[in-house]
């Protein structure tokens, strides 16, 4: 599914009122008729009483018409609807003042929240069933004005079932942080597309459960403006993962050369080497320098170990490039990284390799630690490449601090992935998948009980895996991704986000994926 920014929002509704002819009255009645449709979903899972009472608090804009009409809604369903104006009445025009009009016709109560009501507000929130925040949408900049803070954390104290029209109000619908103040939902009914800034940062815990409500916009709408950041979804992962054919050999479902770890560093690749074939591969083999060859021989019979030079010290030796070079002849795919730790011998191997290796490779951990120091080293990359930060390597590959990148994390995985022609899987909550080309994935699954020792790897194996297995790049990323958190998901049910270590994902990949529709 598209996410977008606020703008782009605006560009599609201008795209589908003037170029099919959709009108802005007809997107506001959709944008009701959705609202209470997910109103009786919540009706039927028992979290909202059938009938009641419900306070549609509306801003002067938009945002506000869509309270009016879903207040009309509402109440032709049998809810008592009261709704609250915020803000000046004379500034409401257009479709929300047609609305407005209808109910008042309607003798649909509406009161104006002047200065003088405000105390009265408790008692009134006191008595609904539920709230309705229909105050700001894509329209809201900065910092909430006015009486809305007050309005805002007065329904936050309440308690009661919030759910926001659009984005919860106070939220910067671009960039999911909010500067002050803010609408703390159940649940958020995105009009037309979810913002970017709903799915990421402290979007998602201050929109509750996010539903999405279409409006009817033509997807052609979505491409003449031109959006092209998604939030990946189920169907996109299952749609990726076919079936296996079944004349297939192990030979049809890739060979992946992991060259990984150093002395006391073995579970890495390990760890990457049992994900990657626990979602699909057909043949892995794992290199590591020959200092740890015993520490990893025979560990998963089913993984073929190979010894590499190592520099006496622990870490790979320069020359061991050489030897990675023509294990690779035989295989499809190469990921490089975990584990290895940054000696400058370490580099020079991960350089060698990162120019002469011509298959789809992924960059991992201590090579990006490595890359960093040059990372221009990326442009000279024959073929398609992954790499995959978590914040603090995504820093110093880009030479800002690591609270920059997580101030901006669309933005720095965008701009780098541009700037050096890979694709940026950059790690953490809401992982962000960037391509060259523009087209941007945002993961939706996973949980803080993954910030545990080896997750990555895990991760890193799933995407060489999938890669191995025909997926493009992007679908490797994104789907390796999805997969990954969705099994940490499983995980952290059996054993909690304490108690969950990397190898507790690996163990929930097969179910995973059988889940999402692989056989
Ligand atoms: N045709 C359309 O454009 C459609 C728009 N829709 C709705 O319209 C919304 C956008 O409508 P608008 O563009 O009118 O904008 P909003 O209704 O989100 O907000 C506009 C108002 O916010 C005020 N505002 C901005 N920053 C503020 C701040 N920091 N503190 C206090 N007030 C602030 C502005 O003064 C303005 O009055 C969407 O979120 C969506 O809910 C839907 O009805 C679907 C169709
Ligand atoms: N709060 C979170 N929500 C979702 N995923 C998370 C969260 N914290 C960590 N993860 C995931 O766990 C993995 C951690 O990887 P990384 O930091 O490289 O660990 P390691 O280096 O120990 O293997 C990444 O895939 C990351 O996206
Ligand atoms: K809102």
């Amino acid at each position: 599914m598209r996410a977008c920014l606020s703008e782009q929002m605006r560009c599609a509704d201008e795209v589908s009122i003037k170029e099919f002819s959709i009108s802005g009255i007809v997107l506001m009645e959709n944008a009701a008729l959705g609202i209470v449709k997910e109103i009786e979903k919540e009706i039927e899972g028992g979290r909202l009483p059938k009938e009641g009472e419900a306070s549609l608090i509306c801003g002067t804009g938009n945002n506000g018409g869509d309270g009016f009409a879903a207040a009309r809604h509402l109440a032709s369903k049998g809810w008592r609807a009261v709704v609250f104006i915020c803000g000046d009445e004379k500034k409401i025009t257009g479709d929300a003042l047609a609305n407005l009009n209808i109910i008042k016709k309607l003798g649909i109560p509406i009161l104006s929240m002047e200065d003088s009501n405000i105390e009265a507000l408790d008692i009134m929130f006191g008595r609904s069933h539920m709230i309705i925040d229909a105050m700001l949408g894509t329209g809201f900049k900065g910092r909430l004005k006015g009486n809305y803070e007050t309005i805002v954390d007065k329904i936050n104290k309440q308690r009661k079932y919030v759910l926001s029209i659009d984005s919860p109000t106070g939220l910067n619908c671009d960039t999911g942080f909010a500067e002050g103040s803010c609408i703390k939902a159940n649940k958020t009914v995105a009009l037309g597309l979810p913002k970017i800034g709903l799915v990421i940062n402290d979007g998602p815990y201050y929109c509750g459960e996010l539903a999405v409500c279409g409006l009817s916009i033509p997807e052609q709408a979505y491409d003449r403006v031109g959006i092209s950041r998604y939030l990946t979804d189920r169907d996109y992962v299952s749609g990726c993962i076919k079936p296996r054919k079944a004349h297939g050999y192990k030979g049809t479902y890739g060979r992946i050369l992991i060259a990984a770890g150093s002395k006391g560093m073995e579970g890495a690749g390990l760890l990457a080497a049992k994900a990657a074939l626990r979602s699909g591969a057909g043949i892995v083999e794992l290199a590591v320098p020959l200092c740890s060859f015993d520490a990893v021989r025979g560990v998963i019979p089913v993984v073929i170990t190979r010894g590499l030079t190592d520099d006496g010290e622990g870490c790979l030796a320069s020359k061991s490039s050489g030897e990675i070079m023509l294990a690779l002849r035989n295989a499809s795919v190469f990921l490089m990284g975990p584990g290895l730790r940054t000696s400058s011998q370490v580099k020079e191997a991960v350089f060698d390799a990162a120019i002469s290796c011509n298959k789809p490779a992924i960059f991992d951990a201590d090579a990006l630690n490595v890359i960093s120091e040059e990372p221009a080293i990326l442009l000279q990359r024959p073929e398609s490449t992954i790499i995959t930060p978590h914040p603090a390597e995504m820093a110093r590959l880009m030479g800002i601090s690591t609270g920059e990148v997580q101030g901006n994390r669309l933005e720095a995985a965008e701009s780098f992935a541009k700037k050096y022609r890979v694709i940026v899987v950059l790690k953490g909550y809401r992982t962000i998948i960037a391509s060259p080309w523009g087209e941007t994935r945002i993961n939706p699954t996973g949980n803080p009980g993954m910030g545990t020792a080896g997750s990555g790897d895990v991760l890193g194996g799933i995407i060489a895996s999938f890669l191995a297995q025909g997926m493009s790049p992007m679908e490797a990323a994104s789907c390796g991704a999805y997969i990954h958190g969705a099994a940490g998901d499983r995980a952290a049910e059996k054993y909690g986000q304490w108690g969950m270590v990397a190898s507790d994902i690996i163990k929930y990949i097969p179910h995973t994926i059988m889940d999402i529709g692989g056989k």
